[in-house]
């Protein structure tokens, strides 16, 4: 009997600020023996240069998108060949390089669209040096949203403890109120809800909201948002989409075992009110996830860490996270 070629998956990674610690921990990360290829998009001698100055052994192959999918040997990387303009030096931002950034993340992101590749992860870019430039870059959640023409995505943040979602990204915190609406609100925990059933495997979601002011609002006297956005949005989703809704709970007391044991996510309103938590839970443990994009993008939980980069003490683990964590959603969302 002839055995069945096994298709192999491609995954596109990007490295982001390239004098940050997103090449060293991809370098890092690819140490070890993954099940499918992995396509790194950057500068083949900013990999080199940083493989050498951590030393790490590393061997790139070309990738050619006609080539049959097959994974790489531990210390080697398929590079999806883009160049800098200017030589990186570790833990200097350059604002020269910042197209360079915006190119890997276009060209990583229209592979996935066009199905070379079946996820994409990304390594952290340092926005700042972005807005800099005079590139309006607020995340690449925002950025992702809106090259790939989505009115709205989620970012979902997971590690062995807890998922936490944000109802609000990277938008100063005087906004927050005016952009969660009962629409908002909806969409979003729409997507979250699909999000959990397609990746993940769960079938009956059970999503906890927290409120957005003290004490959810105390029943309108620190705050009307509960009353005239948040429950109101959550009464409509009830008649309308397959999961368990529980909240608004206050957001000081939301984060306790008895009900982060049975939830399966949680959905804070802002950035700083439910991620701080994760990450005390498990910061370079945990795994971003976008959900609601036309395809598998999961990142690092921490930044370019610039005082690290080039000397071989940066933690791979969140990526080693995000690598594997994007296999699994491919494999569950293929099923
Ligand atoms: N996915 C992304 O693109 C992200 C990008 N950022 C960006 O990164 C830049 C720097 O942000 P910061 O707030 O300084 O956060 P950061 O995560 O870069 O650093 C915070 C602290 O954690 C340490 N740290 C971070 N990653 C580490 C690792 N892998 N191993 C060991 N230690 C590590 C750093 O040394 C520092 O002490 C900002 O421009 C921010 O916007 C921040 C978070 C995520
Ligand atoms: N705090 C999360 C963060 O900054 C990374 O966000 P994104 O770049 O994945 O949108």
């Amino acid at each position: 009997m002839i055995k069945k070629n096994k298709q192999f998956r491609r995954i596109v990674i990007t490295t982001g600020e390239p004098s940050g610690i997103g090449p060293d921990i991809v370098i890092m990360s690819a140490q070890k023996k993954w099940p499918v290829e992995l396509v790194v998009c950057a500068d083949p001698n900013l990999l080199l240069d940083r493989a050498q100055q951590i030393n790490l052994p590393l061997k790139l192959r070309s990738y050619h998108s006609k080539k049959i999918a097959s994974p790489c040997m531990p210390g080697e990387l398929s590079i999806l060949k883009m160049l800098l303009p200017q030589k990186t030096i570790p833990g200097q931002l350059n604002v020269n390089n910042n197209n360079y950034v915006i190119n890997t993340l276009t060209r990583a992101s229209q592979g996935c669209l066009n199905g070379e590749f079946s996820a994409l992860v990304t390594g952290p870019i340092h926005k700042a040096i972005l807005n800099r430039g005079n590139i309006a870059f607020s995340g690449h959640t925002e950025f992702l949203s809106q090259i790939n023409k989505c009115e709205t995505t989620v970012m979902m943040l997971s590690n062995r403890k807890l998922r936490v979602a944000l109802a609000t990204t990277h938008i100063p915190i005087l906004s927050v109120p005016k952009m969660i609406t009962q629409k908002s609100l909806c969409d979003t925990i729409s997507i979250l809800a699909q999000g959990l059933k397609k990746y993940f495997g769960v079938s009956h979601p059970k999503i906890y909201i927290c409120g957005l002011n003290p004490h959810s609002g105390e029943s309108g006297y620190i705050g009307q948002e509960e009353i005239n956005i948040i429950i109101p949005a959550l009464n409509i989703l009830k008649k309308n989409i397959n999961c368990e809704l529980i909240g608004p709970l206050s957001a000081d007391t939301i984060f306790q075992k008895k009900y982060i044991q049975h939830a399966d996510v949680i959905l804070a309103m802002y950035h700083d009110q439910g991620l701080p938590v994760l990450k005390y839970s498990g910061f370079g443990q945990s795994v971003n996830i976008t959900l609601g994009l036309p395809f598998i993008r999961t990142s690092v939980d921490h930044g370019t860490a610039l005082e690290l980069s080039g000397k071989g003490t940066a933690l791979p683990d969140s990526m080693i996270m995000a690598i594997t964590v994007a296999i699994k959603m491919l494999t569950k969302s293929s099923l």
